[in-house]
């Protein structure tokens, strides 16, 4: 049997030749979640004007400490005139500060005696003032491309008065499940028959993952309908994806299919779960090819596959680096195990403690135990024969889309 591929070899596989997809035009309130093909540049400064952080009184510092006439009113909104020395503006959070002006003293300091206000003394230069283009300056990068826009990333365009922004066209992606066995929710279940529990979830962790899954499909356990499924996939998707039928039995045929129409660049991984994984490439016509990932079909192993391989796969067509890799942190183990000849990721609760960062593995680290992953917010990363004790610090994948 060959030798078990290293995960980085296998991504290495994966992302080769991986371009970014086109771009498309989106109104605003249509782009959550969407990745910026091109960059943003601030055309506005943010503030465009200085203003005030405080209901309250704006002045000019040198003139603290005493009685001043109350020369004007601004409310935001509305322009501020000059403001003659010796005289103080009332003015309002977000109200222009007038020209002269140098400082603004909250109202709770300031006592008030009908057209006359008294400043306390000691207020500095810039006091409760929010300068011009503090937040933004007119011809910054805005946003880079190749962000994901989050609701601050939004509000942050909303705050330039952008209504269309240029993203990634979504990765479109084929969901196939192999396996005589496998039934949807909804019909009755025969002996020796089971649900289909990588469908929604691959669906959802797709979306999550700035994919957009156009085809699913059901197929048999048979040579050529595997292959004519895969072929009919591979037309209308970016990204292929099958669960199940990629080991060794008479009765998986994946891989076989992948090898007659397409290619096949990997097979078999040494992780755990997830170890008859298989990725390469199928053709779409005109010369193009999707990207084909085989996940076992074992819940556990297609979700830890999704994470470790799908997440980074969607990050490549969409540009977008923050999804080509998982944020990882030291967490301690609160438990035991020793590993064999594959690398593990085992399913972990984080418990963010006093004491740091603790791992809690779930107990029964099976492939087909998906209750392991309902409530895992990491992977551990146990390398190939290592004892794991209490207390040992261990890398964890932060499980975040
Ligand atoms: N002789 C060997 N047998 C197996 C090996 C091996 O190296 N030699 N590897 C084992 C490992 S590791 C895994 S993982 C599995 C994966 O095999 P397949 O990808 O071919 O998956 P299936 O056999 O089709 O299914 C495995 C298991 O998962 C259930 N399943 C399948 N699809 C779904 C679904 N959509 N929802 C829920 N459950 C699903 C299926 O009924 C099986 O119970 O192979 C080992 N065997
Ligand atoms: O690779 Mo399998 O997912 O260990 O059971």
């Amino acid at each position: 049997m060959a030798e078990l591929a290293p995960i980085e070899h296998a991504l290495e596989a994966l992302l080769a030749e991986v371009c970014p997809l086109e771009s498309e035009t989106l109104a605003l309130e249509h782009a959550a979640g969407r990745v910026l093909a091109t960059p943003v540049m601030a055309t506005l400064d943010v503030p465009a004007f200085d203003n005030s952080a405080m209901d309250g009184y704006a002045l000019r510092a040198a003139d603290a400490g005493t009685w001043l006439p109350v020369s004007q009113r601004i409310a935001a909104g509305s322009p501020a005139r000059p403001l003659e020395p010796g005289s103080c503006a009332r003015i309002f959070t977000g109200g222009e500060l007038p020209e002269g002006a140098d400082c603004v003293v909250m109202q709770e300091e300031v006592e008030r005696d009908g057209e006359r206000a008294r400043i306390p003394a000691g207020v500095a230069v810039g006091n409760s003032v929010r300068r011009r283009a503090r937040d933004v300056a007119r011809g910054s990068v805005l946003l880079e491309a190749g962000t994901r826009l989050t609701a601050a990333g939004l509000g942050h365009l909303a705050g330039q008065g952008i209504d269309e922004v240029v993203v990634r066209r979504r990765p479109r992606v084929a969901l196939l499940s192999t396996g005589d066995e496998v039934v949807e929710p909804g019909t009755p279940l025969a002996p020796g028959q089971l649900y289909n529990s990588n469908r929604p979830m691959l669906r959802q962790l797709l979306a999550s993952f700035g994919a957009e899954v156009v085809h699913l499909e059901s197929v048999p356990d048979d040579a050529d309908k595997t292959q004519s499924c895969l072929a009919r996939a591979a037309a209308l998707a970016d990204v292929v994806i099958t669960t199940g039928g990629v080991s060794v039995g008479e009765e998986d045929h994946v891989k076989r299919a992948l090898d007659a129409l397409g290619e096949l660049d990997l097979w078999r991984l040494a992780i755990r779960p997830g170890k008859p994984l298989a990725l390469g490439r199928l053709p779409r016509g005109n010369g193009r090819t999707a990207r084909f990932v085989g996940l076992p079909g074992n819940p556990v192993s297609s979700f830890v596959g999704a994470w470790l391989f799908l997440r980074p796969l969607m990050g490549a067509l969409l540009g977008c680096p923050a999804l080509e890799t998982l944020t990882q942190v030291t967490a301690i183990a609160t438990f035991s195990t020793t590993t064999g000849p594959r690398r593990h990721y085992m399913r972990v609760k984080l418990a963010f403690t006093e004491a740091g960062v603790e791992a809690h593995a779930f107990d029964d680290q099976d492939s087909s135990v998906l209750s392991s992953c309902v409530h895992a917010d990491a992977l551990a990363i146990v390398d190939p024969h290592r004892r794991v004790a209490p207390g040992d610090p261990l890398a964890c994948l932060w499980l975040t889309a």
